[in-house]
Formats: structure tokens, sequence, C-alpha cells
């Protein structure tokens, strides 16, 4: 799954868990626990997060690896939230693990995302919710991250889903796109 920041990966990916039992690895949410556990390593990544910046991309995929060696015996499926970020990692993400089945990309306008993620900020303690990071993580996101949807485009894999609709509708698009999978 693909989207700019705030656009609604997170709420999406919970509601698809719900309903279909896929493992769900956040490349965001692993790395934050990473920074949880206060090693030296987290102190690293807290320092390019707070920036809006990517982590490298090794420790981004061995990460997601290892999480998903982690489930391998139980797991019905993978469901990757917010990776890749760049076309590099697309790539390196298939020459290590494999070939993904479906992209679901979650479409927000610029100022519908910033929006959620000020409202996000005012509860979500993370440090990277504010004006000036989130400036950042979207200038990133359409630099580096939405070459990476033109790139599965090529293969038919992309199914657009706008995120402009309240939760419910937008995830029932979501569903038709994964039952259509099927
Ligand atoms: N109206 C509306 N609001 C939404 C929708 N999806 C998410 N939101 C709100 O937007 C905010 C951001 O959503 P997340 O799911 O955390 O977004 P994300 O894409 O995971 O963002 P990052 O964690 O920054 O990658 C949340 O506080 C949600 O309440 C939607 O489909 N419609
Ligand atoms: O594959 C990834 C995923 C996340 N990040 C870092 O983690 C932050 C938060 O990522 P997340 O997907 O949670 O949020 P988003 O930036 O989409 O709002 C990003 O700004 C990056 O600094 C990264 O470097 N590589
Ligand atoms: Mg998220």
């Amino acid at each position: 799954m693909a989207g700019g920041p705030g656009s609604g990966k997170g709420t999406q990916c919970e509601k698809i868990v719900e309903k279909y039992g896929y493992t769900h690895l956040s490349s965001g949410d692993l790395l934050r626990a990473e920074v949880a556990s206060g090693s030296e390593r987290g102190k690293q990544l807290q320092a390019i997060m707070q920036k809006g910046e990517l982590v490298p991309l090794d420790t981004v995929l061995d990460m997601i690896k290892d999480a998903m060696i982690a489930k391998a015996d139980v797991s019905k499926g993978y469901l990757i939230d917010g990776y890749p970020r760049e076309v590099k990692q697309g790539e390196e993400f298939e020459k290590k693990i494999g070939a993904p089945a479906l992209l679901l990309y979650i479409d927000a306008k610029a100022e519908t995302m910033v929006q959620r993620l000020m409202k996000r900020g005012q509860t979500s303690g993370r440090s990277d919710d504010n004006e000036e990071t989130i400036k950042k993580r979207l200038d990133l996101y359409y630099k580096a991250t939405e070459p990476v949807i033109a790139y599965y485009e090529t293969r038919g894999i992309v199914r657009k889903i706008n995120s402009e609709l309240p939760v419910d509708e937008v995830f029932a698009i979501v569903v038709k796109a994964i039952d259509e999978l099927k």
C-alpha cells in the first residue's frame, strides 16, 4: 500500500486486517518500534525521521524481511504499508523478497493530508506530526514516492483509491480491489 503522509494508509490497513486477516507490516511502525526501544540504532533513526527524510534502504528492507520471516508459518498473506518509498526500494524488495500482487494507492489532496496530520498531531505524540516536518514529508513523497506508482502501473497492478471520502466508503473501494484479485 502506498500513499502520501496522512492519506489514510494506517486507517485502511487496520480495516483490511480485520476483514482478511493479512499480516500488516508498516515500515514506519517498525522504525518507530526501534526508536521506542531506546537502542543506539533507534536514536539514529529518530534523527532522520524527525527531519522527514528517508532511512537508508537496507535498514528498512532488513526490518521488513525479518518481520515477514517471523510470521511466515502463520501468515495468510502480507499487507505492507508505506513501502516502497522510492523506486530503488521497490527493486530491492523484489530481488530479496518477491513481486507484489497488488499496489493499493491511497490518494488524497496535499491540502487534505496536511489538515489530517495537523489534527492527528494534537493527540498522536508523533514527533514528525508538526508543520515543518509534514511539509518535508510531502515534498519527498511527491519527489521520491510518486514515481514508484508509475513504475508499478506499467505492470498493471496499481489500484488507485480516492481517500477524500469517509473511511467506510474508502474501504468499500479497497474491498472491491482486493476481491477482484481473488
Ligand atoms: N475523512 C477521512 N479521514 C481519514 C481517512 N483516513 C484517515 N483519516 C484521518 O486522517 C488521519 C491520518 O490517517 P492515517 O491512517 O494515520 O494516515 P497514514 O497514511 O497512515 O499516515 P502516516 O502514518 O503519516 O503514514 C487520521 O487521523 C484519520 O482519522 C478517510 O478515509 N477519510
Ligand atoms: O520505508 C520507510 C518508512 C518510513 N520511513 C521514515 O519514517 C517516517 C514516518 O513514516 P510513516 O510511513 O509512518 O509516515 P508518513 O511519512 O507516510 O506520514 C518517514 O517520514 C521516514 O522518515 C522511512 O524512512 N522508510
Ligand atoms: Mg501510518
